[in-house]
Formats: structure tokens, C-alpha cells, sequence
């Protein structure tokens, strides 16, 4: 078998259109979340209606007979913002050029294990990722890390990037923070629209803080809506930090289309100016805001004036908030601490 199989498809469609594509490279691009997430790229909804994309889609050996059907559905979809299709399991050809980076590829954990446990099997993925990325990618990429334990992982790949400037990496905690918004929502009886203001801070991980002290329903702090703090210290909270197991449980499989959503309101967030006094929750290298510790991805609440992101100052965090977001970050430490050892 070869080392490397690369098909591309249609190179030369669609190539009048005037904006120059964006590549983008998603690694277990035939996997689950892989198969939710292509579609809504490539028919506009992480870019633009009017933004062409070129796929760079990337698999281990094993599955690129996968991803070549996956492929075909691609083209037979006709979306007349795919400009290309690259299909690699070669990380050099798989990497080159890209604009983003959208690393998904690697083993999801099965009901009874947490996402740590994961990191002895997917660390050692990041590491040549990293360099690949770091020796192909275009000047301007942006990464998103997704394969669990992710912000360990996207941690790793950093450090084997060291051309690829830090503020470019970003883990992933939107689906948690989507998840913390519906389950007030749903407390509360109003649309998940009136949430806002929704950090979730640490690790994505069950000992993540869905802050619930700065979140807003309808304009109003949500603990006066709510009227409960017992019921969100001790029902919303783990809730929403175990929510992933819940799916797996319910599933079979972990969550795939709703993190693909995820992944694609995070870009969407990164890329567009973010509403006024509102902020998400993606997690990036800590240069020790709120007295977290320095040197590890951890989620904080981030807005962006559309190119640049910057960590929202300001947010008043009860002792409460900041003795969970020292446990999770903790936790952090510790994983960094294990990932280094290993690799
Ligand atoms: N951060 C989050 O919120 C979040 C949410 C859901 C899932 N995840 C994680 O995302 C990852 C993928 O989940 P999934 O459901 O798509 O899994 P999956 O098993 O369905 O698909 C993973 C794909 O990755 C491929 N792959 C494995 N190693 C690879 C490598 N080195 N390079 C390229 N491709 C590789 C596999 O062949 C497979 O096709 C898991 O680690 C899961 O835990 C994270
Ligand atoms: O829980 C998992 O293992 C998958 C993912 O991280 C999730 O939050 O759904």
C-alpha cells in the first residue's frame, strides 16, 4: 500500500469565482464528526455565503477508502463554494497551504473512561500534526483542535510548532457552552436565543465551570432568574460537565453532529465580530488572565473584532467560580505534566 493517497477532485471547478478560497484541512475527515462537519463548510455556513473553499481532507491509511466515498458525496452535493477536494493520509500534502486547521482525527473514549485517559493513545498524533502544520500551513493558519483530551492535545501540537505563533491555537469547549445555554433555557422556559454572556472556563473535562454567576436570561443575571443556586451549583453544573457521557451512554457513539455544530460556530465566533458585551468560550494558551495559570489551553471568554480575539477583561468571578476554575485548571497542569513526560 502506498504511504500516501492523494485524489483530488474537480480541481478546476468553480475557479472563476473572484474571492480566493480558504483552504481548510480537517483531519478524520471520514469519521463522525467529520461527516457532520464537511457539509456545513463546504456549503458556506463557516465562511460566508459568498467565501470559496478548498477541502484538504485527512485520514489514516485505513480509512481513506472511507473518505473517498465521502468525497463522492461531496462532489454530488454540487455546492458551488467547493473549489477543491484534496484527500491525504500524507500530513505534508494534507497541511499545505491551509488557513485553518481543524484537527478532529484521533479515538473517541467509550462510556466508563474519561477524555484524559485518552491522551496516552492520542497525544503522540499531535505531536507529528504539529510539525506538519508548523513546515506547510500558510502564514496566516489558525488551528482548532478537537481529539480529546483537546486541550492537551492542542497544548502538544503547539510545542511542536514553533514557528506558528501562539494565539493561533484554539481547543474547543463551545459545545459545552451550547449545552450549559440550552439547559438554562430550558430552566427557564425562554428561548435559548435570550442566554448570553455564557463563559465556560477550564478544562473540557466533567470539572469544566459552566459560569452561571456572569450568564444573562433576557438581559437579567441569571441566578435572580433562576432563583436556585442550589439547583445550578449542584444540577446545571455537573449536568453540563457530563454531559458528553450522558451521550455516549445514550448513543453508543459520542456526540458528533452537535459538535461539528461546535466547531463551526467557534470559527464563526473567531471570524466575525463578536455582538457587544456578549463573549464565548474557546479555549486558548493562558498568558495568566485571571490568575490562571500560564502555559496551558484553558477556555476563558474570548471576543473578536473579526481578524483579532482577545480575552474579555473585567468579569467578576464569586469565590466560588474561582476555587472551580483553579480545580480545573489544576487538572490542566497535571495533564500538561503527563503529556510531557510521555512524549
Ligand atoms: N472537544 C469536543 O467538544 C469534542 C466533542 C466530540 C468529540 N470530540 C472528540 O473528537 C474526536 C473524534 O470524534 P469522532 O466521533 O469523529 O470519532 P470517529 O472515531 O468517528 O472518527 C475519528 C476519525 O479519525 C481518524 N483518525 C484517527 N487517527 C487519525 C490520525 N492520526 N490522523 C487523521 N485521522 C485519524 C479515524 O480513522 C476516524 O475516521 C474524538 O477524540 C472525540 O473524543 C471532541
Ligand atoms: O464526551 C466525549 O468524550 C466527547 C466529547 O468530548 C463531548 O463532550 O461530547
Amino acid at each position: 500500500m502506498s504511504a500516501y493517497v492523494l485524489y483530488k477532485t474537480n480541481p478546476y471547478r468553480n475557479q472563476s469565482m473572484s474571492k480566493k478560497p480558504i483552504r481548510v484541512a480537517i483531519t478524520g475527515a471520514a469519521g463522525n464528526i467529520g461527516y457532520a462537519l464537511l457539509f456545513r463548510i463546504a456549503s458556506g455556513q463557516m465562511f460566508g455565503p459568498d467565501q470559496p473553499v478548498a477541502l484538504n481532507l485527512i485520514e489514516i491509511e485505513p480509512g481513506m477508502n472511507a473518505l473517498r466515498g465521502v468525497a463522492m458525496e461531496l462532489d454530488d452535493c454540487a455546492f458551488p463554494l467547493l473549489t477543491e477536494i484534496v484527500q491525504t493520509s500524507d500530513l505534508n500534502v494534507g497541511f499545505k497551504d491551509v488557513n485553518w486547521a481543524l484537527l478532529v482525527g484521533s479515538v473517541p473514549r467509550k462510556q466508563g473512561m474519561e477524555r484524559a485517559d485518552l491522551l496516552g493513545i492520542n497525544g503522540k498524533i499531535f505531536v507529528g500534526q504539529g510539525k506538519a502544520i508548523n513546515d506547510n500551513a500558510a502564514a496566516d493558519v489558525r488551528i482548532l483542535v478537537v481529539g480529546n483530551p483537546c486541550n492537551t492535545n492542542c497544548l502538544i501540537a503547539q510545542k511542536h510548532a514553533p514557528k506558528i505563533p501562539a494565539e493561533r491555537w484554539f481547543a474547543m469547549t463551545r459545545l459545552d457552552e451550547n449545552r450549559a445555554k440550552t439547559q438554562l433555557a430550558q430552566k427557564a422556559s425562554v428561548p435559548v436565543k435570550d442566554i448570553a454572556n455564557l463563559c465556560v472556563w477550564g478544562n473540557h473535562s466533567p470539572t469544566m465551570f459552566p459560569d452561571f454567576y456572569n450568564a444573562k436570561i433576557s438581559g437579567k443575571p441569571a441566578l435572580d432568574v433562576i432563583g436556585d443556586e442550589t439547583w445550578l451549583k449542584d444540577t446545571f453544573v455537573p449536568k453540563v460537565g457530563k454531559r458528553g457521557a450522558e451521550i455516549i451512554a445514550a448513543r453508543g457513539a459520542s456526540s458528533a453532529a452537535s459538535a461539528a455544530n461546535a466547531v463551526v460556530d467557534t470559527v464563526v465566533s473567531l471570524t466575525t465580530k463578536t455582538a457587544p458585551s456578549e463573549f464565548h468560550s474557546v479555549c486558548v494558551l493562558s498568558s495568566g488572565e485571571y490568575g490562571v495559570p500560564e502555559g496551558i489551553i484553558t477556555s476563558l471568554p474570548i471576543k473578536s473584532d473579526g481578524e483579532k480575539w482577545e480575552v474579555v477583561k473585567g468579569v467578576q468571578l464569586t469565590d466560588y467560580a474561582k476555587e472551580q476554575i483553579a480545580k480545573s485548571n489544576q487538572e490542566l497542569l497535571d495533564e500538561r505534566e503527563m503529556a510531557l513526560a510521555a512524549l
